[in-house]
């Protein structure tokens, strides 16, 4: 069931020159971890701002659990839509202990909250912790008491902004996965906003992505790094592999040799074929493959990035497992299980 659904949401703000947010239409399940994902200046603040009511669309309407809270001049205020926000910066009262942090938000008698705020504390595995003051936490710890003072006062839907950019990068990893955990215990609708597509891609359930102010796509992780709509997805999940070629009857030539593909017939002039360092395989023999000189074999623990050139100097890089071993400058072969094709001029 859709619990949140914008439809054709356009935002200007006053003196720019181009719209932030354009024609924005897409809605949210119930239960769902959206991540808004697009480079600096995209419009993912924006919309985040204006599901939570902190700005107002030009046009367009936002319906949130079924209650229109936006529509034409109409807008419910921020306060009233039950909406969880956890800022950046967390954004903690740091005069405040953490159990009276949490607190802050729950509007019940005193007791009663005190008893959500502790149930809250639990969830989020800081039982311990309660009387100590923000100060006293790492980065970790207070990114949990943001979303327990969040999620306490049971909102419709969480907003985060960009809620792992404070953490280092061995922390990210496990607040990550502790913060999905979190969610999904509560069953609460989260929406956060991102750059980093590794976040996105581990801990969202669907992944937004905007550029311009335009949304170019929104579907499952999967899809969106395996069937990207367009190159700018494309290329905002990681770096491609080009490579001109020319289409015949029997497939495409390139200045690594010869792929068969029956398709490529359907092609008049030159292409690109794109492909990611992942979707090619260095193989070893000579066969019915491309060929070219390694020039660079760079290691990165997980995986090493195996630099392949032609003869003309033009190079692609190949992933392949970090316990094989490679010559420089030795001839490899290579072939592409997973490719697009793009029109090239
Ligand atoms: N208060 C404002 N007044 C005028 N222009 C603004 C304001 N806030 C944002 N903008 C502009 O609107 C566009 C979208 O900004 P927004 O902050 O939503 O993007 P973003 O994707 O969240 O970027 P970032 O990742 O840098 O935070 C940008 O061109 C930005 O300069």
């Amino acid at each position: 069931m859709q619990i949140l659904t914008l439809k054709e949401i356009n935002k200007k703000y006053d003196q720019a020159k181009d719209f932030a947010v354009n024609k924005v239409s897409f809605s949210v399940n119930e239960g769902e971890i959206l991540a808004l994902v697009g480079e600096s200046g995209s419009g993912k603040t924006t919309l985040l701002r204006l599901i939570a009511g902190l700005e107002h669309p030009d046009q367009g309407t936002i319906a949130l659990s079924g209650q229109v809270i936006v529509e034409g001049r109409k807008s419910v205020p921020s306060h009233e839509r039950k909406v969880g926000m956890v800022f950046q910066d967390y954004a903690l009262f740091p005069h405040l202990t953490i159990l009276e942090n949490i607190l802050y938000g729950i509007s019940k008698p005193r007791k009663e909250a005190d008893i959500i705020a502790k149930e809250t504390l639990k969830l989020v595995g800081l039982t311990e912790d309660y009387g100590k003051y923000p100060h006293q936490l790492s980065g970790g710890q207070q990114q949990r008491v943001a979303l327990a003072r969040a999620i306490a006062p049971n909102p419709r839907i969480l907003l985060m902004d960009e809620p792992f950019s404070n953490l280092d990068a061995l922390l990210k990893d496990q607040v990550r996965e502790e913060i999905r955990q979190i969610i999904k215990m509560t069953g609460i609708t989260a929406i956060f906003v991102t750059h980093d597509t590794k976040d996105a891609l581990s801990t969202a359930d669907r992944i937004a992505i905007l550029h311009k102010g335009y949304l170019q796509q929104i579907d499952v992780p999967k899809n969106l790094y395996e069937s990207p709509v367009n190159p700018y997805v494309a290329n905002f999940f990681g770096k491609r592999n080009e490579l001109i070629a020319n289409p015949s009857e029997e497939g495409f030539y390139t200045s690594f040799g010869f792929i068969a593909d029956p398709d490529a017939k359907k092609y008049k002039s030159k292409v690109r074929l794109m492909f990611r360092p992942e979707h090619a395989e260095v193989v070893q023999r000579e066969g019915q493959q491309l060929t070219g000189n390694i020039v660079k074999v760079s290691y990165f623990g997980s995986h090493q990035l195996v630099k392949i050139s032609d003869e003309q100097g033009y190079s692609v890089s190949i992933r392949t497992n970090p316990g094989r071993v490679f010559d420089n400058m030795s001839n490899a072969f290579f072939y592409l299980w997973k490719y697009d094709v793009e029109e090239a001029f």
